[in-house]
């Protein structure tokens, strides 16, 4: 059986230096599961509560623990992910705090994996999975939050959506991210990299721009595939509440909703984006809505700070027609169900789910499973980096029947 006989919790570094939270979960049967929380630098305003690492583990080693050490199948996601929440007693894991739960809650699933004897991504998503692989989005130019004077929108996402093979796809966002540096260093822009490893130039978001679609093309003629391009605005982080505009400050310019959503649409067409997450603020689903009626039909709107991988924000989302896709964190709810619940709705509704890491990081593979145990036609993870790369070379060892 799978029953949990130990939890232990560990403060370990996350990519930024931060400390953060390291789960062991240990079963019968010799079965066993390491994990790790992430951690997000442009947060959303409804994520679940990320507590200091050592009051997590203190408050987790407290209530939940006991509950789950002796009495909990890890087999039974469920069942271990609600002991999770009624240890916790708050809606948002204000006390144990979604660090340690969602490091508990991935680390019980993969012990139970352990004992099953098949890869992660079949336990949680079934033997008929791991056919089908996401493409990975790859950041190749940031600023935002992640970045200090660089650009405006916080991401320039490669997304090489013509890619044969997942492995043909990683490869390429490197290639991009290295035509990237080439551009810039011929336009007198040297650059040092932001939070996830993409190049954090100090240009403005027009320049990056420029950059990115002469860098895509020429990828893409050379490994004779489509290669795409994505943002990520956190438009969040740029919207002023007082003034009800959207503040660009590399370029000088405010832009109030109306001319944000236009703004974007242009963008849309004249790039063909493919994916753009975050362009309005969390609280707005009308501008959303607005916006997914103008492009949703040529690129998808994914909404991360809008809905926070909740349930009810993302059924509030289909009702009002705001966005076609959701980005998906597990550490933004919690707990692995509510991840997998929050994919399923999705996908019943016509919403494509992104599996997406957290700006910070740490060596951590288990988003690269869910995508694959749940279909996810795509995966936010990064380009380069050593914490980006365990996820991206981990979907290259499920292609290859390796883990
Ligand atoms: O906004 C995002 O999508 C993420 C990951 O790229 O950033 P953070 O983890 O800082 O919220
Ligand atoms: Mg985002």
């Amino acid at each position: 059986m799978t029953l949990v006989t130990d939890v232990s919790l560990r403060k370990i570094l996350d990519s930024r230096g931060n400390p953060t939270v390291e789960a062991d979960v240990h079963t019968e049967r010799s079965g066993f599961g390491r994990a790790a929380a992430p951690s997000g630098a442009s947060t959303g305003e409804y994520e679940a509560v990320e507590r200091p690492p050592g009051e997590a583990i203190a408050a987790a080693r407290e209530h939940a623990v006991p509950r789950l050490v002796g009495n909990a199948y890890a087999g039974d996601q469920r069942e271990i992910d609600a002991i999770l929440r009624g240890a916790d007693g708050t809606d948002d894991f204000s006390e144990i705090g979604a660090n340690s739960a969602v490091a508990i809650s991935m680390a019980a699933a993969k012990a139970a994996s352990d004992v099953l004897g098949a890869p992660l991504f079949q336990h949680l998503g079934g033997t008929f999975r791991g056919e089908n692989f996401p493409i990975p989005l790859g950041n190749v130019v940031g600023g935002g939050e992640h970045a200090a004077d660089a650009t405006d929108i916080q991401e320039f996402l490669s997304a090489p959506v013509g890619a044969p093979s997942v492995s043909e796809a990683v490869f390429a966002n490197a290639a991009v991210h290295a035509a990237v540096a080439d551009l810039l260093e011929e336009r007198g822009h040297p650059s040092g990299k932001g939070d996830e490893g993409a190049w954090a130039p100090s240009i403005d978001d027009e320049a990056a721009f420029e950059i990115v679609a002469e860098a895509v093309e020429l990828v893409s003629d050379d490994v004779g595939f489509e290669i795409g391009f994505g943002l990520d605005v956190a438009a969040a982080e740029m919207y002023d509440a007082d003034s009800e505009t959207y503040e660009y400050e590399s370029e000088g310019i405010s832009r109030d909703t109306d001319e944000q959503i236009e703004y974007i649409a242009d963008l849309v067409r004249e790039y063909d984006l493919v994916y753009v997450e975050d362009p309005l603020d969390e609280n707005d689903y009308d501008a959303f809505a607005e916006l997914t009626e103008e492009v949703g039909d040529r690129t998808l709107v994914c909404g991360d700070d809008l809905f926070v991988t909740n349930t009810e924000r993302l059924t509030e989302g289909i009702d009002r027609g705001a966005a076609n896709s959701i980005l998906v964190k597990p550490n933004q709810i919690g707990t692995l169900t509510e991840a997998f619940d929050a994919i399923e709705l999705a996908t019943e509704n016509g919403y494509d789910a992104v599996v997406s890491h957290r700006s910070g990081e740490t060596e951590d593979t288990t988003i690269a499973h869910l995508a694959v145990a749940t279909d996810a036609p795509f995966i936010k993870t990064g380009a380069v980096g050593g914490e980006r790369t365990a996820k991206l070379n981990e979907l290259i060892r499920i292609a290859d029947d390796a883990t």
